[in-house]
C-alpha cells in the first residue's frame, strides 16, 4: 500500500537550499532513535535501538527477513505505537505525532495507485488532500512528472502503465510535497533485475536533487551498496553495524555481516607473529600466510575474511599460494565462479573476470590459490 502525505509541511514551502551540494529546494530532516522498542507480546521486534540519520542522508536498513526493518520504518511513519525509547526528528519527539502531521513520503512495494485515476492525478492526490491551490499542484506535478521522466503518460491510467512505470508514478507521488523524510519498503523488489538496476540509478540521482532524508529497507545486499550513503544491517531486532558500503563490505565486524553482505571466504587461523598492522597466519590446514589487517591482535585463534574476487588463480605453485582441488567451475557471463577445497582445510570460493586467456578448470583438477596481505580482513 502506497501511503503518501497528507499535510501540508509549512517548511517544505520555504524553499530552503538543500546540504552541501545537493537538493535544490528542500532540505531533508535529522532523524535519531533513541533505544526504540517494539515488542509483539512477549516477542521483541525492535530491540534498544538506536540510529542517527543526518539530514538528506540516504540511509538503507538491511537485514534478512524478520530482522525488523519493516517494523522500525512503521514506528517511524506512525503506523505503530513504540512501546519504549523515542524517536525525534529534527531533535523534537514525534511519537504522539499521528501519521498525516509527520509530513513523511513514503513508497511501498505494491505501486496500489488509484487505477480510475490518470497518472497527473495520482500525482496530485497528495496536493489535492492537502488542499493546495490549483495553479501550485499543477505546477508542481508537472515539475514532479518530468523529474521522473514519466511526462508523456500524464493522461495515462495506471493499468496502461509498465510495472516499473507504475513505481516510479508512486515514487512521483510520494515527492511530489516535497517532504523532508521519505520512507521506501522494498519498493523495487517485485521489478525484474535489469529493471530494479536502472531504478536504482535513478532513484539514486532524484536523491541527489531532492535533498530529502531517504530511508530505505532492503533485504538485497548489492541494492543496499549501490544506492546508500550509509547501511545498517539489522538482525533479530538489533542493529549490528552501521557504517559506509564500502567498510560495511571490507571491513565488517562480524561473521554475520561479512556473510550476509557479499560473497566470503572464512578462513580460521593462528596468529604466528605480528609486526605493525601485518601478521603471520596459519590455517587449519597448515598454510601460512600474511594478512595486512589494522585489527590483527598478537596472539590467539582469528577469523580471516577474504572476498572471493580477491583470490587469484595460478597455474603453477608460486610463493604464497596453496593448492587446492576444483569441486565445482561455473561459467557466469562476467566472472568464473569456482569452488575449490584446500588440501586438509577448507572450501574456497573464488571468482575471477573472464577472459580469454583463461578456460573454466575442470572438477578434480589441481589449481593455486593466492592473496595479499591487503586482500585479508580479519574479524573482532
Ligand atoms: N503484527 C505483528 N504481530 C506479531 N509479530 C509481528 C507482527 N509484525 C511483525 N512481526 C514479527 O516481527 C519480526 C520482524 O518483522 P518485520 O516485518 O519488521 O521484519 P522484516 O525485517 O521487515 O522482514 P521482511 O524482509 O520479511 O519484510 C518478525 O519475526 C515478524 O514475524
Amino acid at each position: 500500500m502506497i501511503q503518501t502525505q497528507t499535510s501540508r509541511d509549512p517548511r517544505a514551502e520555504a524553499s530552503p537550499s538543500g546540504r552541501a551540494g545537493r537538493g535544490q529546494d528542500i532540505i531533508g530532516a535529522q532523524i535519531s532513535m533513541r533505544e526504540v522498542t517494539k515488542k509483539y507480546g512477549a516477542f521483541v521486534a525492535a530491540d534498544r535501538i538506536s540510529l542517527d540519520v543526518e539530514p538528506g542522508e540516504f540511509i538503507t536498513l538491511l537485514g534478512p527477513s524478520g530482522s525488523g526493518k519493516t517494523t522500525l520504518l512503521n514506528l517511524l511513519a506512525g503506523f505503530q505505537r513504540i512501546d519504549g525509547g523515542d524517536i525525534l526528528i529534527d531533535g523534537k519527539p514525534i511519537t504522539n505525532v499521528p501519521t498525516h502531521r509527520r509530513g513523511f513520503g513514503m513508497v511501498f512495494q505494491s505501486y496500489a495507485l488509484f487505477p480510475n485515476m490518470t497518472v497527473a492525478q495520482n500525482v496530485a492526490f497528495p496536493m489535492r488532500m492537502a488542499g493546495l491551490d490549483r495553479a501550485t499542484s499543477d505546477r508542481r506535478v508537472a515539475e514532479t512528472l518530468e523529474m521522473m521522466r514519466l511526462s508523456e503518460h500524464a493522461a495515462k491510467t495506471p493499468s496502461e502503465m509498465s510495472g516499473g512505470q507504475q513505481q516510479r508514478v508512486a515514487i512521483a507521488r510520494a515527492i511530489v510535497m516535497r517532504p523532508r523524510v521519505v520512507l521506501m519498503d522494498e519498493p523495487l523488489s517485485a521489478l525484474d533485475r535489469r529493471l530494479r538496476e536502472s531504478i536504482q540509478i535513478e532513484l539514486r540521482e532524484l536523491h541527489q536533487t531532492i535533498g530529502s532524508t531517504i530511508l530505505f529497507v532492503t533485504h538485497d545486499q548489492s541494492e543496499a551498496l549501490t544506492m546508500s550513503d550509509r547501511i545498517a544491517v539489522l538482525d533479530k531486532g538489533h542493529i549490528i553495524q552501521v557504517d559506509r558500503p564500502l567498510e560495511i563490505y571490507r571491513h565488517p565486524k562480524s561473521r554475520f555481516v561479512a556473510g550476509f553482505v557479499g560473497e566470503s571466504n572464512l578462513i580460521e587461523a593462528e596468529v604466528l607473529e605480528r609486526r605493525g598492522d601485518t601478521a603471520t597466519l596459519r590455517s587449519k590446514a597448515g598454510h601460512v600466510f600474511q594478512a595486512g589487517s589494522r585489527n590483527v591482535p598478537s596472539i590467539g585463534k582469528v577469523t580471516v575474511l577474504i572476498r572471493p574476487e580477491r583470490m587469484a588463480l595460478h597455474d603453477g605453485p608460486q610463493p604464497g599460494t596453496a593448492p587446492a582441488t576444483v569441486t565445482s567451475a561455473l561459467f557466469m557471463g562476467e566472472t568464473l565462479r569456482i569452488e575449490a577445497a584446500m588440501e586438509g582445510g577448507e572450501t574456497l570460493l573464488i571468482r575471477c573476470p573472464d577472459t580469454a586467456a583463461r578456460e573454466l578448470p575442470a572438477p578434480g583438477s589441481k589449481i593455486h590459490v593466492g592473496w595479499g596481505p591487503q586482500d585479508c580482513w580479519v574479524l573482532a
